[in-house]
């Protein structure tokens, strides 16, 4: 493991040629190892894209000279001190790329410092869009005085065109009226596998060793990753909603929503059998369990809501299969049928692909 050396600092040992953007990736995970595989993979295509200066997870920072792969190895088989790791601002200079591949508030809670200093914020991290209204502001404010782009698809669907629609439909005039749908790439998994004989922890299971959940499955089970998509859905809507406005009807007992880390896998039966009443009494309905998050703006204000419905197993959002989310949008010019996304909204490749579209738009932006 080397630790990296300090870097320059804005305004320090000015350059005559212009400097080339320097990529820093924060999170070595799930989501980060496919992203430095699929940038290796495009690098060697010949798509220009901004090498490796730092790789970080919560254990260090990690020079990027040579291999981002074998660099990626050493961070990963570095020790835990129990700590998680500061990452010096410093190292990081205007124009660089600086990818949120964690999960962590801390590091979501920089993002406007690190915009406001024009270094370019890539993120999957649904945290700095999708916490604290306040944040949510000083993102957007520091975006425009630090004059540095913040690419956030990753946040939504993983990469499907949701976010990018919504603020498409919000610059050419129209109002958003209702967004509705499907947006837990986990839970349509989930919804779409559970057959109501098998535990549902088991698949929950499942769905964490392939990478669909949150680090914490209860995050997506809780209904709290849906909450964080819709307030980063809404407020790119211009809508200034605040988290405690979502009504979240969680899928998670007290007992297993009170669990140390240590002691959740253990306790993840405590699913079973709430699930599978849910399951049976939507079978006698002749009807589908769907998790499902919406947001309608009216006059009065926005009413915003997420939870399990059971729905006709001929209703929209019951189409779609694996991680599938499926998404309405209504507005102005989408009024009486409104504009429908579906796609994989969950798993490390597309996540990682959203992220490395996120990095070319700001690459390509000087
Ligand atoms: N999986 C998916 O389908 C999608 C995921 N996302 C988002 O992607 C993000 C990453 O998810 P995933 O890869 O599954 O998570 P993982 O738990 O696999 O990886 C998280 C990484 O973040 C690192 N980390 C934690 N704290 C810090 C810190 N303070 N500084 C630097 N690194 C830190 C961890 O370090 P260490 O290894 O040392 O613990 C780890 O390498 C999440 O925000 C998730 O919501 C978004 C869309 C889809
Ligand atoms: N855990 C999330 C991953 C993408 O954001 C989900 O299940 O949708």
């Amino acid at each position: 493991m080397t630790l990296a050396a300090p870097l320059n600092e804005i305004g320090t040992a000015p350059s005559r040629a212009p400097r080339q953007p320097r990529l820093a990736l924060l999170g070595t995970g799930t989501v980060g190892r496919a992203f430095v595989a699929r940038h290796q993979r495009l690098s060697q295509r010949g798509l220009a894209l901004p090498a490796f200066e730092l790789l970080a997870n919560s254990r260090g920072v990690f020079d990027c000279a040579g291999d981002p792969e074998q660099v990626l190895q050493l961070a990963n088989d570095a020790q835990r001190n129990g700590v998680a790791h500061e990452i010096d601002a410093a190292r990081l200079r205007r124009g660089d790329i600086l990818v949120d591949a964690t999960a962590s508030d801390a590091v979501a809670a920089r993002h406007a410092e690190w915009l406001s200093r024009g270094i370019r914020v890539v993120t999957a991290n649904k945290l700095g869009n999708g916490a604290d209204l306040l944040r949510a502001q000083a993102v957007a404010r520091a975006q425009r005085e630090g004059h540095a782009h913040y690419g956030d698809s990753a946040t939504v669907g993983a990469g499907l065109p949701l976010l990018r629609s919504i603020r498409e439909l919000v610059a050419g005039g129209d109002r958003i009226h209702a967004v509705e749908g499907v947006l837990s790439g986990s839970l349509a998994w989930l919804f779409d596998r559970y057959d109501g004989m098998r535990p549902f922890s088991g698949f929950v299971r499942e769905a964490r060793e392939a990478g669909y959940t949150e680090p914490d499955p209860r995050i997506d089970l809780s209904g709290e990753d849906v909450r964080r998509k819709l307030l980063i859905l809404a407020r790119a809507a211009g809508i200034a909603l605040e988290a405690h406005e979502v009504q979240v009807d969680s899928l998670v007992p007290a007992t297993l929503a009170d669990a140390g880390d240590d002691e959740l896998d253990a306790r993840l039966p405590l699913l079973d059998a709430p699930l599978r009443e849910h399951y049976q009494q939507a079978w006698r309905d002749g009807a589908k369990l769907r998790f499902v998050g919406r947001f309608e703006a009216g006059e009065a204000g926005c009413r915003a809501s997420v939870g399990l419905r059971a729905l006709p197993a001929d209703h929209p959002l019951c189409g779609g299969s694996g991680t599938d989310n499926r998404v309405a949008i209504r507005s102005d010019r989408y009024c009486e049928q409104p504009l429908v996304v579906q796609g994989p909204g969950a798993g490390a490749e597309v996540t990682a692909a959203a992220l490395l579209d996120d990095v070319l738009r700001a690459y390509a932006g000087g």
